[in-house]
């Protein structure tokens, strides 16, 4: 049988499609527009997920025999805010996980209702990104379109509701919401309270790996397929992508390089870091994790190659980096603000230490080096939980190039284990379909099937000693420059 997994990244979607025994028949891409409408903020509009979607499921399926395929299943961007009226229409744009408009209902959730209670309702508190406070904003801001909202989703979901017409989610991305109670993977009563919603306007929490519907009649008919394929709950991207790498289990490690830079951390028992730095969220194994996110992470190399180089040759850019671990120039990629772990977003990027003499060699590095020092800020908090990371896989655009792998490796002391596909999300969502229609047991049996280390970066002791010097500079630069913006 064939499987498809849609990745529902904020770059593009990404789709996969692969047989029963793991082997990946092909790779669609199709982007669509980001929109920064005011300074901080970040939309979308879902019909262009849709459209493009279906665009890409026209594409990957273009040569294969359709009546083979049984299941569709999904990894979509986390946190993002879609609401649809009475006639089911979309009211406004989503509102993205990198969207910083809500300052204000952030500091009202963490400050007046309380980072203890909240962490006691949902075993987190709030970021700007999450979709309770901009539940809370809408409310504020927008309170006509606000009354209008019959359905709240998040944005993998919109496509599962078009495309077999479930209103659902599933328990790892609904964990993104500030409105479920992860520990009990049920939604919060106090916190849709605190929102003013109800549980009518929220979708039914399935696990990842369970079938919510088949194809409608309509759309099976559009993508000559049959009304028996199966459409599975799917993951939040990050989970997709740890069961994409085989993050899975106990103290199990995956690195995302996507347009946001996330370090995922799987555990098989409920976990809360005491000051709530990490994220503590569902698994799409049935388990749970902790999880540091970074808003800009290879989007922050995409800006400094395109907008300020004029180049997308990000191979050629890279290409003459030779001194790793001597650099002068620091790089601070907060060009969204930081979520993991400083909670920040009003922050912005910024270059230091340039000389008369600093090139543009020097420039790029600082970039893969600034995020690379991010993600470690996020594994020092889980350090400081006594989880030990030795090791780690990788996924997401940013993990095509080698050198970025290398810093990584390095800066973070840790073995990076490529696996055979960098498209993380698309392949776990796959494998969760493949799971939903029985292929196989459960979800960890299916990564030892599916998932194939195929190289190993190893830290090497000289430029661990170089980059440690290094991150104990660059942590001084946060607290220095934070009171400017
Ligand atoms: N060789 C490369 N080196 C560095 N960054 C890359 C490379 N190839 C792609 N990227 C970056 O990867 C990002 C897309 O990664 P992806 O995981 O698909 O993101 P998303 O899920 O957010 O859409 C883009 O920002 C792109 O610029
Ligand atoms: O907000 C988070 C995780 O909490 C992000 O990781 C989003 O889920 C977007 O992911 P990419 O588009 O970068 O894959």
């Amino acid at each position: 049988m064939l499987y498809i997994g849609i990745d529902l990244g904020t770059s593009a979607v990404k789709l996969l499609l692969m047989d029963g025994n793991g082997e990946i028949k092909k790779i669609v891409s199709k982007e669509y527009p980001l929109f920064f409408p005011n300074p901080g903020w970040s939309e979308q509009n879902p019909e262009d997920w849709f459209e493009q979607s279906m665009n890409g499921l026209k594409e990957l399926t273009a040569e294969c025999d359709k009546s083979q395929i049984a299941g569709i299943s999904f990894g979509g961007q986390m946190h993002g805010l879609v609401v649809l009226d009475e006639e089911d229409n979309v009211i406004r744009p989503a509102i993205l996980w990198n969207d910083g408009r809500t300052g204000e209902e952030t500091e009202y959730l963490n400050t007046v209702v309380g980072k203890e209670t909240l962490s006691k309702y949902t075993a987190n508190i709030a970021f700007a990104g999450f979709t309770a406070p901009k539940i809370l904003w809408m409310k504020r801001h927008e309170p006509e379109r606000f009354q209008k909202i019959k359905k709240i989703m998040l944005p993998k979901d919109y496509l599962a509701y078009r495309l077999c017409g479930t209103f659902c989610t599933d328990v790892s991305d609904a964990s993104g919401m500030l409105l479920m109670d992860v520990k009990n993977k049920c939604w919060s009563k106090e916190m849709l309270e605190i929102c003013s919603i109800t549980e009518e306007q929220l979708p039914k929490l399935y696990e990842s790996y369970e079938v919510v519907g088949s194809l409608k009649k309509n759309i099976a008919e559009e993508l000559g397929m049959t009304e028996e394929v199966k459409v599975i709950a799917g993951a939040g991207d990050n989970a997709a992508a740890a069961v994409g790498t085989g993050t899975v289990g106990e103290g199990m490690c995956n690195i995302s390089l996507g347009t946001s830079g996330t370090i995922f951390i799987s555990s098989k028992k409920f976990k809360v870091d005491e000051n709530n730095a990490l994220h503590s969220f569902a698994h799409a194994d049935g388990n749970y994790h902790l999880m540091g996110c970074m808003l800009s992470a290879a989007s922050c190399n995409k800006w400094w190659s395109e907008e300020i180089l004029k180049t997308t040759d990000f191979v050629n850019e890279q290409a003459g980096i030779t001194k790793l671990g001597e650099n002068n120039v620091f790089y601070l990629p907060y060009l969204m603000g930081e979520r993991s772990p400083h909670n920040d977003p009003k922050v912005r990027a910024a270059f230091i230490g340039m000389s008369m003499d600093t090139t543009r060699e020097e420039m790029t590095q600082a970039v893969l080096e600034g995020v690379a020092f991010g993600l470690r800020d996020s594994l020092e908090v889980a350090r400081s939980l006594g989880i030990n990371i030795a090791r780690t896989k990788i996924c997401g655009g940013g993990a095509k190039s080698p050198l970025w792998k290398k810093i990584i490796a390095n800066v973070m002391n840790v073995k990076v284990e490529v696996i055979e596909s960098e498209e993380g999300p698309a392949l776990g969502a796959a494998m969760l379909a493949a799971v939903g229609c029985g292929e196989y047991p459960d979800v960890e049996t299916a990564t030892k099937q599916f998932v194939k280390t195929i190289d190993t970066v190893e830290p090497e002791k000289e430029l661990v000693e170089k980059y440690e010097e290094r991150y104990q500079k660059f942590k001084n630069i946060y607290p220095a420059v934070k009171n400017l913006f």
